[in-house]
């Protein structure tokens, strides 16, 4: 995909989705893709690879939650994998702290390798596995903490509610649509709160997806 095109697509997709973003990040989110590409033709980072979907199903939608995560002085990813979506709302959100952990060393190499050919300050690839003891495991509290295709949703928020620091939020990506009371039912579950959810498609493929956003009770 040439650089014009790219822009295009980008700036298309942030248009249906309800989403701004700076100029600079278009060049950096190509950067970023470029990167992803080299890596992943030595080691398998990820198995979306055509550029077109790499835009759509790892850029796109994880700038689709800026709404849920602006304003945030820190956000954790837990399972960020090739760093989705951690990175792209770091590029959007340049003053937020993130910390992208994961249980595969090289595809927390790939984090730590591609924040650094981005020259971007204030983000940490973390080596670690996410048990629910983020003392022991070394993973600090954030103000929000993420994930996406990581756990299902009532794992999500049994493990979740310890790495939020307090008056924090727990965000959740859903490839599955859930009901609000279905959602509800889960939060509480977990003495948590539904702060808000809303579904969404991305906007070449029209696949669905859901956030929802909790805190606790
Ligand atoms: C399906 S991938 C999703 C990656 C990325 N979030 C995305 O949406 O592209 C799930 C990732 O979670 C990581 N993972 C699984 N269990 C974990 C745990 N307990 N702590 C940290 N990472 C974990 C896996 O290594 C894998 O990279």
């Amino acid at each position: 995909m040439d650089n014009a095109r790219f822009v295009d697509r980008l700036t298309a997709g942030c248009q249906s989705l309800g989403v701004t973003v700076a100029e600079d990040v278009g060049p950096r989110l190509q950067r970023l893709m470029a990167e992803l590409l080299k890596w992943n033709a030595k080691v398998n980072l990820t198995a979306i690879t055509a550029p077109e979907e790499v835009l759509e199903k790892h850029f796109l939608d994880s700038l689709a939650v800026l709404p849920e995560v602006t304003g945030a002085a820190t956000l954790l990813d837990l399972g960020a994998g090739a760093g989705f979506p951690g990175l792209p709302l770091k590029l959007a959100l340049p003053s937020m702290g993130v910390t992208l952990v994961d249980t595969v060393g090289k595809k927390v190499a790939f984090i730590k390798a591609a924040a650094a050919s981005l020259g971007l300050q204030g983000v940490r690839g973390l080596h670690a596995r996410a048990e629910g003891q983020p003392e022991t495991e070394g993973i600090p509290r954030a103000e929000v903490l993420i994930a996406r295709a990581f756990m299902d949703l009532p794992d999500w928020l049994a493990l979740a509610p310890a790495y939020v620091e307090p008056g924090g939020r727990v965000v959740a990506m859903l490839g599955k649509q859930q009901t609000d009371a279905e959602l509800a039912a889960r939060a509480a579950e977990r003495q948590l709160r539904v702060v808000s959810s809303r579904s969404y498609r991305l906007p070449f493929s029209g696949a669905e997806r859901q956030v929802a956003v909790f805190a606790k009770e």
